[in-house]
Protein backbone atom coordinates (compact mmCIF):
# COMPACT_ATOMS: atom_id res chain seq x y z
CA UNK A 1 0.00 0.00 0.00
CA UNK A 2 1.01 3.43 -0.78
CA UNK A 3 1.78 5.45 2.33
CA UNK A 4 1.19 8.87 1.96
CA UNK A 5 2.00 11.91 4.09
CA UNK A 6 -1.29 13.90 4.82
CA UNK A 7 -1.32 17.63 4.13
CA UNK A 8 0.20 19.76 6.62
CA UNK A 9 -1.67 22.82 8.11
CA UNK A 10 -0.72 25.52 10.20
CA UNK A 11 -3.76 26.54 11.12
CA UNK A 12 -4.60 26.52 14.75
CA UNK A 13 -8.61 25.24 15.26
CA UNK A 14 -8.80 26.29 19.32
CA UNK A 15 -7.44 30.07 17.77
CA UNK A 16 -10.16 32.24 19.31
CA UNK A 17 -11.50 34.39 16.37
CA UNK A 18 -11.55 30.37 14.51
CA UNK A 19 -13.75 29.34 17.57
CA UNK A 20 -16.36 31.74 16.93
CA UNK A 21 -16.88 31.16 13.62
CA UNK A 22 -15.23 27.52 12.89
CA UNK A 23 -16.89 26.88 9.65
CA UNK A 24 -14.36 28.58 7.26
CA UNK A 25 -11.86 26.35 9.03
CA UNK A 26 -13.68 23.31 8.84
CA UNK A 27 -14.55 23.38 4.99
CA UNK A 28 -10.93 23.89 4.24
CA UNK A 29 -9.70 20.60 6.38
CA UNK A 30 -12.15 18.76 5.16
CA UNK A 31 -11.21 19.70 1.41
CA UNK A 32 -7.82 19.25 2.20
CA UNK A 33 -8.04 15.28 2.54
CA UNK A 34 -9.40 12.44 4.94
CA UNK A 35 -6.59 13.14 7.29
CA UNK A 36 -4.80 16.26 7.67
CA UNK A 37 -1.39 16.65 10.09
CA UNK A 38 -2.13 19.85 12.41
CA UNK A 39 1.44 21.57 12.49
CA UNK A 40 0.77 23.59 15.39
CA UNK A 41 0.03 20.47 17.83
CA UNK A 42 1.93 17.71 15.60
CA UNK A 43 -1.72 16.37 15.71
CA UNK A 44 -3.75 14.40 13.41
CA UNK A 45 -7.49 15.80 12.51
CA UNK A 46 -10.43 14.54 10.76
CA UNK A 47 -13.03 16.66 9.12
CA UNK A 48 -15.04 14.40 6.92
CA UNK A 49 -17.83 12.40 8.68
CA UNK A 50 -16.98 9.19 7.19
CA UNK A 51 -13.07 8.92 8.68
CA UNK A 52 -14.51 10.60 12.39
CA UNK A 53 -17.41 8.33 12.34
CA UNK A 54 -14.58 5.21 11.69
CA UNK A 55 -12.34 6.72 14.50
CA UNK A 56 -15.63 6.88 16.90
CA UNK A 57 -16.84 3.49 16.42
CA UNK A 58 -12.81 1.67 16.52
CA UNK A 59 -12.07 2.49 19.99
CA UNK A 60 -9.57 -0.63 19.97
CA UNK A 61 -6.91 1.58 17.64
CA UNK A 62 -8.24 4.94 18.70
CA UNK A 63 -8.38 4.94 23.19
CA UNK A 64 -9.86 7.50 25.28
CA UNK A 65 -7.69 6.06 28.29
CA UNK A 66 -5.01 8.45 26.89
CA UNK A 67 -7.29 11.84 27.86
CA UNK A 68 -9.62 12.91 24.77
CA UNK A 69 -8.12 16.41 25.02
CA UNK A 70 -4.75 17.40 23.82
CA UNK A 71 -2.80 15.88 27.03
CA UNK A 72 -1.37 12.52 26.20
CA UNK A 73 -2.29 11.28 29.99
CA UNK A 74 0.71 8.66 29.14
CA UNK A 75 2.92 11.61 29.07
CA UNK A 76 1.77 13.80 31.53
CA UNK A 77 -0.79 14.41 34.52
CA UNK A 78 -4.11 15.22 34.16
CA UNK A 79 -5.75 18.26 35.59
CA UNK A 80 -7.89 15.98 38.05
CA UNK A 81 -8.23 12.48 38.22
CA UNK A 82 -9.63 10.88 34.53
CA UNK A 83 -13.10 10.40 34.46
CA UNK A 84 -14.17 6.45 34.96
CA UNK A 85 -16.61 6.63 31.52
CA UNK A 86 -15.06 9.19 29.35
CA UNK A 87 -11.52 9.05 29.66
CA UNK A 88 -11.72 5.21 30.07
CA UNK A 89 -10.85 2.26 27.67
CA UNK A 90 -12.82 -1.39 28.20
CA UNK A 91 -12.72 -3.17 30.93
CA UNK A 92 -11.78 -0.03 33.35
CA UNK A 93 -15.41 1.98 31.23
CA UNK A 94 -17.38 -1.48 31.55
CA UNK A 95 -19.10 -1.41 34.76
CA UNK A 96 -19.36 2.76 35.20
CA UNK A 97 -20.56 2.83 32.03
CA UNK A 98 -23.35 -0.28 32.20
CA UNK A 99 -24.34 1.81 35.77
CA UNK A 100 -25.26 4.99 34.06
CA UNK A 101 -26.89 3.49 31.09
CA UNK A 102 -29.47 2.28 33.63
CA UNK A 103 -29.98 5.27 35.63
CA UNK A 104 -30.00 7.50 32.97
CA UNK A 105 -31.85 5.04 29.97
CA UNK A 106 -35.33 5.95 28.74
CA UNK A 107 -37.21 3.91 30.94
CA UNK A 108 -35.81 5.66 34.16
CA UNK A 109 -36.26 9.06 32.89
CA UNK A 110 -39.96 8.50 32.74
CA UNK A 111 -40.53 9.26 35.96
CA UNK A 112 -38.96 12.53 35.43
CA UNK A 113 -41.31 13.68 32.36
CA UNK A 114 -44.32 15.12 34.16
CA UNK A 115 -42.17 17.28 36.51
CA UNK A 116 -40.15 18.55 34.03
CA UNK A 117 -42.81 19.27 31.79
CA UNK A 118 -44.44 20.86 34.49
CA UNK A 119 -40.91 23.29 35.31
CA UNK A 120 -40.87 24.24 31.53
CA UNK A 121 -44.64 25.20 31.72
CA UNK A 122 -43.70 27.27 35.27
CA UNK A 123 -40.83 28.72 33.36
CA UNK A 124 -41.72 29.79 30.20
CA UNK A 125 -44.69 31.55 31.90
CA UNK A 126 -42.51 33.86 34.27
CA UNK A 127 -40.76 34.44 30.92
CA UNK A 128 -42.82 35.49 28.98
CA UNK A 129 -44.32 38.22 31.48
CA UNK A 130 -41.75 40.08 29.26
CA UNK A 131 -42.06 40.44 24.83
CA UNK A 132 -38.14 40.99 25.23
CA UNK A 133 -35.39 38.98 26.77
CA UNK A 134 -32.01 37.01 26.99
CA UNK A 135 -32.86 33.62 25.91
CA UNK A 136 -29.44 32.31 27.25
CA UNK A 137 -29.63 32.79 30.48
CA UNK A 138 -33.95 33.34 31.29
CA UNK A 139 -34.22 30.17 29.41
CA UNK A 140 -30.94 27.90 28.20
CA UNK A 141 -29.69 28.41 31.29
CA UNK A 142 -32.40 28.56 33.72
CA UNK A 143 -34.16 25.60 32.78
CA UNK A 144 -31.34 23.11 33.00
CA UNK A 145 -29.89 24.25 36.18
CA UNK A 146 -33.33 23.68 37.77
CA UNK A 147 -33.80 20.51 36.80
CA UNK A 148 -30.83 18.79 36.53
CA UNK A 149 -28.95 19.27 39.44
CA UNK A 150 -32.83 18.42 41.16
CA UNK A 151 -32.29 14.75 39.42
CA UNK A 152 -28.98 14.58 40.67
CA UNK A 153 -30.16 15.09 44.28
CA UNK A 154 -28.23 18.33 45.16
CA UNK A 155 -29.97 21.12 46.95
CA UNK A 156 -31.23 24.15 45.41
CA UNK A 157 -28.35 26.44 46.63
CA UNK A 158 -25.78 25.20 45.64
CA UNK A 159 -25.87 25.10 41.94
CA UNK A 160 -24.64 28.24 40.30
CA UNK A 161 -20.82 27.14 40.50
CA UNK A 162 -21.83 23.75 38.07
CA UNK A 163 -21.60 26.25 35.08
CA UNK A 164 -17.98 27.64 35.72
CA UNK A 165 -16.87 24.27 36.50
CA UNK A 166 -17.79 22.34 33.12
CA UNK A 167 -16.46 25.38 30.89
CA UNK A 168 -13.50 24.77 32.61
CA UNK A 169 -13.71 21.37 32.17
CA UNK A 170 -14.07 21.69 28.44
CA UNK A 171 -11.42 24.19 28.28
CA UNK A 172 -9.22 21.82 29.13
CA UNK A 173 -9.75 19.63 27.05
CA UNK A 174 -7.84 22.39 24.75
CA UNK A 175 -4.24 23.25 24.66
CA UNK A 176 -3.26 25.52 27.75
CA UNK A 177 -4.11 28.60 25.98
CA UNK A 178 -6.04 32.02 27.29
CA UNK A 179 -9.28 30.62 27.98
CA UNK A 180 -7.61 28.07 29.71
CA UNK A 181 -5.57 30.13 31.65
CA UNK A 182 -8.69 32.59 32.45
CA UNK A 183 -10.00 30.09 34.12
CA UNK A 184 -7.54 28.63 36.32
CA UNK A 185 -7.80 30.83 39.12
CA UNK A 186 -11.15 29.40 40.17
CA UNK A 187 -10.28 26.01 39.34
CA UNK A 188 -9.35 24.75 42.54
CA UNK A 189 -12.38 26.06 44.24
CA UNK A 190 -14.83 24.75 41.93
CA UNK A 191 -12.97 21.04 42.01
CA UNK A 192 -13.66 21.74 45.53
CA UNK A 193 -17.01 22.54 45.43
CA UNK A 194 -18.07 19.68 42.84
CA UNK A 195 -15.71 17.25 44.58
CA UNK A 196 -17.83 17.93 47.89
CA UNK A 197 -21.37 17.07 45.75
CA UNK A 198 -20.26 13.49 45.17
CA UNK A 199 -20.19 12.39 48.19
CA UNK A 200 -23.04 9.81 49.22
CA UNK A 201 -24.46 12.49 52.15
CA UNK A 202 -24.94 15.03 50.11
CA UNK A 203 -27.13 13.96 47.22
CA UNK A 204 -30.71 13.54 48.23
CA UNK A 205 -32.94 10.13 47.98
CA UNK A 206 -34.09 8.64 44.95
CA UNK A 207 -31.35 11.32 42.60
CA UNK A 208 -29.39 9.87 40.28
CA UNK A 209 -26.69 10.67 42.61
CA UNK A 210 -27.49 8.25 45.62
CA UNK A 211 -28.83 5.46 42.78
CA UNK A 212 -24.55 5.69 41.61
CA UNK A 213 -24.21 4.73 45.66
CA UNK A 214 -26.69 2.53 45.21
CA UNK A 215 -25.02 0.58 42.68
CA UNK A 216 -21.70 0.56 44.52
CA UNK A 217 -23.78 -1.23 47.25
CA UNK A 218 -24.89 -3.72 45.14
CA UNK A 219 -21.93 -4.38 43.79
CA UNK A 220 -22.06 -3.21 40.04
CA UNK A 221 -19.21 -0.58 41.01
CA UNK A 222 -16.85 -0.42 43.68
CA UNK A 223 -17.73 2.85 46.31
CA UNK A 224 -14.17 4.13 45.33
CA UNK A 225 -15.74 4.83 41.49
CA UNK A 226 -19.37 6.19 43.00
CA UNK A 227 -18.39 9.91 43.45
CA UNK A 228 -16.29 9.52 40.19
CA UNK A 229 -18.64 8.65 38.54
CA UNK A 230 -21.28 10.95 40.28
CA UNK A 231 -19.02 13.80 39.30
CA UNK A 232 -19.22 12.87 35.21
CA UNK A 233 -23.21 14.08 35.16
CA UNK A 234 -21.81 17.30 37.17
CA UNK A 235 -19.22 17.84 34.77
CA UNK A 236 -20.80 16.46 30.96
CA UNK A 237 -24.54 17.28 32.02
CA UNK A 238 -24.97 20.99 32.65
CA UNK A 239 -22.91 23.12 29.84
CA UNK A 240 -23.82 20.63 27.49
CA UNK A 241 -27.72 21.17 27.89
CA UNK A 242 -27.42 24.83 28.37
CA UNK A 243 -25.46 25.38 24.97
CA UNK A 244 -27.82 22.73 23.22
CA UNK A 245 -30.76 24.41 24.19
CA UNK A 246 -29.67 27.76 23.36
CA UNK A 247 -28.22 26.28 19.81
CA UNK A 248 -32.22 24.99 19.35
CA UNK A 249 -33.55 28.61 20.23
CA UNK A 250 -31.12 30.10 18.05
CA UNK A 251 -31.69 28.09 15.12
CA UNK A 252 -35.94 28.53 15.66
CA UNK A 253 -35.74 32.30 16.25
CA UNK A 254 -33.79 32.74 13.01
CA UNK A 255 -35.40 30.10 10.72
CA UNK A 256 -39.08 31.07 11.12
CA UNK A 257 -40.63 28.17 8.78
CA UNK A 258 -38.80 25.70 10.74
CA UNK A 259 -40.73 27.27 13.95
CA UNK A 260 -43.86 27.26 12.40
CA UNK A 261 -43.40 23.48 11.46
CA UNK A 262 -42.94 22.73 15.50
CA UNK A 263 -45.81 24.69 16.48
CA UNK A 264 -47.64 23.14 14.11
CA UNK A 265 -46.57 19.69 15.42
CA UNK A 266 -44.69 19.81 19.14
CA UNK A 267 -44.01 16.18 18.70
CA UNK A 268 -41.16 17.40 16.30
CA UNK A 269 -39.65 18.75 18.86
CA UNK A 270 -37.23 15.69 19.78
CA UNK A 271 -36.06 16.19 15.95
CA UNK A 272 -35.49 19.06 16.14
CA UNK A 273 -33.00 19.28 19.16
CA UNK A 274 -31.51 16.16 17.12
CA UNK A 275 -31.10 18.55 14.16
CA UNK A 276 -29.64 21.60 15.94
CA UNK A 277 -27.15 19.27 17.86
CA UNK A 278 -26.11 18.42 14.45
CA UNK A 279 -26.29 21.71 12.76
CA UNK A 280 -24.71 23.51 15.67
CA UNK A 281 -22.70 20.89 17.70
CA UNK A 282 -22.22 22.20 21.03
CA UNK A 283 -19.06 20.05 21.53
CA UNK A 284 -17.00 20.54 18.53
CA UNK A 285 -14.10 18.15 19.34
CA UNK A 286 -12.44 15.58 20.71
CA UNK A 287 -9.44 14.13 20.83
CA UNK A 288 -7.93 9.90 20.49
CA UNK A 289 -4.90 8.50 20.93
CA UNK A 290 -3.44 6.26 18.64
CA UNK A 291 -2.70 2.05 20.47
CA UNK A 292 -1.10 1.22 17.21
CA UNK A 293 0.17 2.13 13.75
CA UNK A 294 -3.04 2.80 12.57
CA UNK A 295 -4.28 3.43 8.78
CA UNK A 296 -6.69 5.77 7.82
CA UNK A 297 -7.71 6.43 4.29
CA UNK A 298 -3.68 5.91 3.22
CA UNK A 299 -2.14 7.79 5.79
CA UNK A 300 -0.40 6.05 8.90
CA UNK A 301 -0.45 7.39 12.39
CA UNK A 302 2.33 6.06 14.49
CA UNK A 303 1.37 4.71 17.41
CA UNK A 304 0.87 6.67 20.19
CA UNK A 305 -0.13 10.03 18.11
CA UNK A 306 -3.40 12.14 19.11
CA UNK A 307 -6.15 12.56 16.64
CA UNK A 308 -8.85 15.63 16.50
CA UNK A 309 -11.65 14.59 15.41
CA UNK A 310 -14.00 17.51 14.37
CA UNK A 311 -17.45 16.33 15.02
CA UNK A 312 -18.82 20.21 14.15
CA UNK A 313 -17.05 19.82 10.70
CA UNK A 314 -18.56 16.20 9.95
CA UNK A 315 -22.05 16.63 10.96
CA UNK A 316 -21.95 19.41 8.26
CA UNK A 317 -20.05 17.20 5.92
CA UNK A 318 -21.08 17.69 2.16
CA UNK A 319 -20.25 13.97 1.38
CA UNK A 320 -22.59 13.14 3.75
CA UNK A 321 -25.17 15.20 4.44
CA UNK A 322 -27.45 17.17 1.07
CA UNK A 323 -27.81 20.93 2.53
CA UNK A 324 -25.49 19.86 5.14
CA UNK A 325 -25.80 23.80 6.27
CA UNK A 326 -29.88 23.99 6.52
CA UNK A 327 -31.55 23.59 9.60
CA UNK A 328 -34.41 21.18 8.08
CA UNK A 329 -36.39 19.55 10.63
CA UNK A 330 -37.63 17.16 7.87
CA UNK A 331 -33.91 15.71 7.82
CA UNK A 332 -32.83 12.14 8.86
CA UNK A 333 -30.47 13.14 11.84
CA UNK A 334 -29.58 9.51 12.76
CA UNK A 335 -25.89 9.33 11.86
CA UNK A 336 -24.83 13.00 13.03
CA UNK A 337 -22.04 12.59 15.21
CA UNK A 338 -23.43 15.22 17.73
CA UNK A 339 -23.56 12.93 20.36
CA UNK A 340 -20.35 10.47 19.22
CA UNK A 341 -20.88 7.16 18.07
CA UNK A 342 -20.09 3.86 18.98
CA UNK A 343 -18.62 2.59 23.03
CA UNK A 344 -18.61 6.13 24.78
CA UNK A 345 -21.50 7.34 22.87
CA UNK A 346 -23.26 9.97 25.09
CA UNK A 347 -24.81 7.79 27.96
CA UNK A 348 -27.28 11.58 28.73
CA UNK A 349 -28.15 12.10 25.61
CA UNK A 350 -31.72 10.69 26.80
CA UNK A 351 -31.83 13.28 29.50
CA UNK A 352 -30.72 16.25 27.09
CA UNK A 353 -33.77 15.11 24.74
CA UNK A 354 -36.30 15.06 27.33
CA UNK A 355 -35.00 18.55 28.86
CA UNK A 356 -35.15 19.98 25.14
CA UNK A 357 -38.81 18.13 24.57
CA UNK A 358 -39.88 19.92 27.81
CA UNK A 359 -38.77 23.36 27.29
CA UNK A 360 -40.08 23.05 23.25
CA UNK A 361 -43.50 21.87 24.17
CA UNK A 362 -44.03 24.81 26.61
CA UNK A 363 -42.74 27.40 23.97
CA UNK A 364 -44.76 25.80 20.89
CA UNK A 365 -47.91 26.44 23.09
CA UNK A 366 -47.50 29.68 24.31
CA UNK A 367 -45.02 32.00 21.69
CA UNK A 368 -46.49 32.31 18.17
CA UNK A 369 -43.57 33.70 16.69
CA UNK A 370 -40.37 33.97 18.14
CA UNK A 371 -37.38 36.51 16.61
CA UNK A 372 -34.00 38.02 17.05
CA UNK A 373 -34.00 41.06 19.07
CA UNK A 374 -30.33 41.99 18.73
CA UNK A 375 -27.16 40.71 17.67
CA UNK A 376 -26.25 37.44 19.79
CA UNK A 377 -22.94 37.23 21.54
CA UNK A 378 -20.78 34.29 21.00
CA UNK A 379 -19.09 32.41 24.26
CA UNK A 380 -15.59 31.08 23.24
CA UNK A 381 -14.46 27.94 24.82
CA UNK A 382 -11.66 24.83 23.08
CA UNK A 383 -14.26 22.37 23.11
CA UNK A 384 -17.91 23.72 23.44
CA UNK A 385 -19.97 25.83 20.78
CA UNK A 386 -22.00 28.17 22.92
CA UNK A 387 -23.85 31.78 22.69
CA UNK A 388 -23.20 33.99 26.00
CA UNK A 389 -26.37 35.81 25.08
CA UNK A 390 -29.20 35.60 22.51
CA UNK A 391 -32.25 38.84 22.78
CA UNK A 392 -35.40 37.62 21.15
CA UNK A 393 -38.65 39.08 21.07
CA UNK A 394 -41.67 36.52 21.27
CA UNK A 395 -45.46 37.37 19.68
CA UNK A 396 -47.49 35.38 22.35
CA UNK A 397 -50.26 33.03 21.12
C1 LIG B 1 -26.92 18.19 24.18
C2 LIG B 1 -26.25 17.80 25.26
C3 LIG B 1 -25.03 16.89 25.16
C4 LIG B 1 -24.11 16.75 24.17
C5 LIG B 1 -24.02 17.50 22.84
C6 LIG B 1 -23.18 15.71 24.62
C7 LIG B 1 -22.11 15.24 23.87
C8 LIG B 1 -21.35 14.13 24.19
C9 LIG B 1 -20.34 13.55 23.36
C10 LIG B 1 -19.92 14.06 21.97
C11 LIG B 1 -19.85 12.46 24.00
C12 LIG B 1 -18.80 11.48 23.46
C13 LIG B 1 -17.47 11.72 24.05
C14 LIG B 1 -16.42 10.83 23.36
O1 LIG B 1 -16.75 10.10 22.40
O2 LIG B 1 -15.25 10.90 23.80
C15 LIG B 1 -20.53 12.38 25.27
C16 LIG B 1 -20.25 11.46 26.25
C17 LIG B 1 -20.73 11.56 27.53
N1 LIG B 1 -21.77 12.36 27.96
FE1 LIG B 1 -22.80 13.67 26.84
N2 LIG B 1 -23.55 15.25 25.85
C18 LIG B 1 -24.68 15.95 26.21
C19 LIG B 1 -25.40 15.81 27.38
C20 LIG B 1 -25.01 15.00 28.43
C21 LIG B 1 -25.72 14.89 29.70
C22 LIG B 1 -27.01 15.64 30.03
C23 LIG B 1 -25.01 14.03 30.48
C24 LIG B 1 -25.27 13.53 31.88
C25 LIG B 1 -26.51 13.44 32.37
C26 LIG B 1 -23.85 13.59 29.69
C27 LIG B 1 -22.89 12.71 30.12
C28 LIG B 1 -21.93 12.14 29.30
C29 LIG B 1 -20.95 11.16 29.77
C30 LIG B 1 -20.81 10.63 31.20
C31 LIG B 1 -20.20 10.81 28.65
C32 LIG B 1 -19.07 9.79 28.58
C33 LIG B 1 -19.69 8.48 28.06
C34 LIG B 1 -18.67 7.36 27.87
O3 LIG B 1 -17.49 7.70 27.69
O4 LIG B 1 -19.07 6.17 27.90
N3 LIG B 1 -23.89 14.20 28.45
N4 LIG B 1 -21.46 13.40 25.36
C1 LIG C 1 -19.90 15.70 26.98
C2 LIG C 1 -18.77 14.79 27.06
O1 LIG C 1 -18.80 14.01 28.26
C3 LIG C 1 -18.02 14.39 29.29
C4 LIG C 1 -17.41 15.63 29.31
C5 LIG C 1 -16.65 15.95 30.42
C6 LIG C 1 -16.48 15.04 31.47
C7 LIG C 1 -17.08 13.82 31.41
C8 LIG C 1 -16.88 12.87 32.53
O2 LIG C 1 -17.21 11.68 32.37
O3 LIG C 1 -16.41 13.33 33.57
C9 LIG C 1 -17.86 13.46 30.32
Amino acid sequence: MVVTAPPSLDADPFDEEVLRDPLALQAELRDAGPVVHLRRYDVYGLARHEQVHAALTDWQSFQSGAGVGLANFREEKPWRPPSLLLEADPPRHDAPRAVLTKILGPRALRRLRESWHAEAEALVDEVLTDREFDAVPALAQAFPLRVFPDAVGLPRDDREHLLAYGDHAFNAFGPPNGLVARGAPRVAELSGRVNAQCARDKLADGGFGARIWAAADHGDITHEQAPLVVRSLLTAGVDTTVHALAAILYALATHPGQWRRLRDDPGLARVAFDEAVRWESPVQTFFRTATTDCDIAGTTIPEGRKILMFLGAANRDPRRWDSPDAFDLSRDTSAHVGFGMGLHQCVGQHVARLEAEALLTALARRVRRIEPAGTPVRHLNNTLRAWASMPVRIHPE
